[in-house]
């Protein structure tokens, strides 16, 4: 039987009936909603149930054949679909819910399907224990100790958690902590029957890290860089700011209209018409405080004259030689309607731009509207790259049999400067140790930052491992993700290094989720993090637990206005075209094997990132 999943935590209590089961949800669902949890149900019942009340119209219009009644109220709504043929299934009946809106979905029932349950036992309903026979149980809550016999030895042996089914806050807690990913479920799994197990595969290996682990590691390491260096506006853009830019004066400098029209005073406003006294194009100002009467032709951006502080927009205004009138049938003229105050975009003194922010258009365009042109950034990352291989090729010479050409320098160029680093190419060091020391010592001395591609599997090149371990202090790590499962990293001399995969496509996913988090890091930005955001899947995303799989991934919003998201087809780690058509990639996490249809799954866009 297949392990039902969803995007969110999906928990389930096994019972006979008797034991209390909606009881017992009933009393812990107040408990969960205030620790601030946001809970669905989803109940299975034996018969031919029925929520809609014969005489009500839903009802009424049921009957008449509609198959689907959705009736829906300003508080609730709620679908009834006839199911004649066959009941729904549970990854159906999930795929139904909002699982944005949610943290937890608990089931009730559907015990024979395979998903993480809590056991419910009272000695007094007389039943047997469950867990001997359902591996997927993960705790027991009953109300005597387990009996010392073969299941009690089992659940020992397992040491699967054992809760006071009287408790509801310790139960609620166990809930609680199981929603959190802190509950050790491997204790359930030890129970499986070799058929139904996890693969081998699916554990994860000695020695393997998560990605977040292997993260954690390396960022451990990092020592942000806290050169800063005065360039000229243009050439800030991409770049770090080094300080907090201050606004050396007001924007706007001063309170001006916001269209073409007439300023008039706002305690002036009962009038039938007005006499024009000047015109004030943009640039330029009328000096005299506006008396009552007075209106002022004003262009958009021109400075309200003194006493005058609302512009009638001149769509609405007839002018006749100097008198004005303005027609209220189009619209009221509101007391300081269309007027742009000095400062109130940023006010003299004001923090326009924070340190270690980056610079994009905006902060360019913002700077440049105080007035300033040269601006403090931190040294741009400087990060000398280099392919490894016999195999690889220049691009622009003749293909030789057998050779590849390299790619994945220039796709680390491109993604670098995206990063607003400065890349020292070292081009494609032969497969020789004295070639590969010169590299990495010339590295070491250029650059913040060395990245090698290739050479870091179990293959027969092991002098990059030798030389490495000559030079400096690195390891080499399996990462339990796909692709870019072989990485090295390490220091050499005091500049740290990656050695990235040789496949062009684990090239770029390692440098997302490792290199530009460590860039960011040197670069003073704390704890920066890519964009992420949930979307439903349109296929089946696999992935086997434990491990992080990216999938290279287009997302669009469906004819609904949800979030959607598709692959791009074949998914080879050689095959670059699936980054190349990708909008984002799609992450499985460890926690959740197989993303199925109408899950939900974490997109990281890739836009501005490579
Ligand atoms: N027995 C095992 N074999 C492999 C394992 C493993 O765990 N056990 N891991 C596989 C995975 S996953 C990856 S990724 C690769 C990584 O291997 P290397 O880092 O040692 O890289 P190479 O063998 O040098 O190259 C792999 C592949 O990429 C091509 N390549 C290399 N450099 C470039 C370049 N600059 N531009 C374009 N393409 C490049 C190279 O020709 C190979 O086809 O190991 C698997 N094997
Ligand atoms: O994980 Mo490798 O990284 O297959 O490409």
């Amino acid at each position: 039987m297949s392990k039902i999943h969803a995007s969110l935590p999906l928990l389930g209590f096994a019972a006979f009936s008797g034991t209390g089961k909606t009881t017992l949800l009933e009393a812990m669902l107040p408990k969960l909603v205030a620790r601030g949890i946001r809970v669905a149900v989803i109940k299975h019942a034996h018969h031919d149930f029925d929520i809609d009340q014969p005489g009500k119209d839903s009802h009424r219009l049921r009957k008449a054949g509609a198959s689907q009644m959705l009736i829906s109220s300003r508080c609730r709504r709620a679908l009834v679909t006839e199911t004649p043929d066959e009941e729904a299934s549970l990854p159906h009946l999930i795929a139904q819910l909002d699982q944005t809106q949610l943290d937890l979905i608990l089931v009730e029932g559907f015990k024979k399907l395979s998903f993480p349950k809590i056991e419910l036992h009272r000695s007094e309903v007389g039943k047997p224990w469950l867990h001997p026979t359902d591996s997927n149980i993960i705790a027991v809550a009953a109300n005597v100790p387990v009996p010392a016999s073969g299941s009690a030895a089992l659940a020992e042996k397992a040491s699967l958690p054992l809760l006071d089914i009287n408790n509801l806050e310790q139960i609620t807690d166990f809930v609680v902590r199981f929603i959190q990913g802190e509950v050790d479920t491997s204790a359930a799994s030890l129970l499986l029957p070799q058929s139904q197990g996890l693969q081998c595969g699916d554990l994860t290996p000695q020695g393997m890290l998560s990605v977040a682990e292997g993260r954690e590691r390396i960022l451990g390491h990092i020592v942000p860089i806290e050169k800063t260096q005065a360039v000229d506006l243009k050439a800030a853009l991409g770049q770090i700011v080094a300080h907090d830019i201050l606004s050396p004066v007001n924007v706007p400098q001063h309170t001006n209209s916001a269209m073409d029209g007439y300023a008039i005073r706002g305690d002036d406003l009962e009038r039938q018409d007005y006499t024009v006294v000047a015109h004030v194009m943009a640039g330029h100002s009328y000096d005299l405080p506006l008396e009552k009467g007075q209106a002022v032709r004003i262009m958009t951006g021109a400075a309200v004259p003194e006493c005058a502080d609302t512009v009638v927009m001149r769509e609405q205004a007839e002018q006749i030689d100097n008198i004005v009138r303005f027609d209220l049938s189009m619209a009221a003229i509101n007391t300081a309607q269309n007027v742009r105050q000095a400062g109130e975009d940023l006010a003299l003194g004001q923090t326009a731009i924070a340190a270690n922010s980056k610079i994009t258009a905006p902060e360019l365009g913002m700077i440049a509207s105080l007035g300033i042109n040269q601006v403090s950034v931190k040294r741009a990352i400087r990060v000398a790259i280099f392919s490894t291989g016999d195999e690889v090729q220049h691009p622009g010479e003749a293909q030789k049999n057998n050779c590849i050409y390299d790619s994945n320098r220039y796709t680390l160029h491109a993604m670098l400067t995206q990063a607003g680093c400065e890349v020292i190419d070292l081009g494609i060091i032969e497969d020789n140790e004295a070639a590969l020391e010169m590299t990495l010592e010339q590295g070491a001395q250029q650059a913040d930052l060395i990245l090698s591609s290739g050479g870091v599997s179990v293959g027969d090149a092991d002098y990059i491992k030798t030389v490495l371990a000559k030079l400096g202090k690195i390891n080499f790590w399996r990462i339990n993700m796909r692709p870019g499962r072989p990485l090295a990293f390490g220091h050499i001399d005091d500049t740290p290094f990656f050695g990235l995969p040789g496949n062009p496509v684990a090239v770029m996913v390692v440098f997302l989720q490792f290199v530009e988090p460590v860039i960011r890091k040197l670069q003073g930005m704390d704890n920066w993090q890519p964009q992420v955001f949930n979307a439903v899947a349109t296929e089946r995303f696999r992935s086997r637990p434990n491990r992080t799989e990216y999938t290279r991934g287009i997302f669009s919003f469906d004819a609904n206005g949800r979030l959607t998201v598709k692959s791009t087809g074949q998914q080879g780690s050689g095959i670059l075209r699936s980054m190349s058509e990708a909008n984002c990639l799609v992450e499985v996490l460890p926690e959740q094997a197989n993303a199925e249809i109408g899950d939900l799954v974490r997109v990281v866009p890739l836009q501005g990132r490579v």
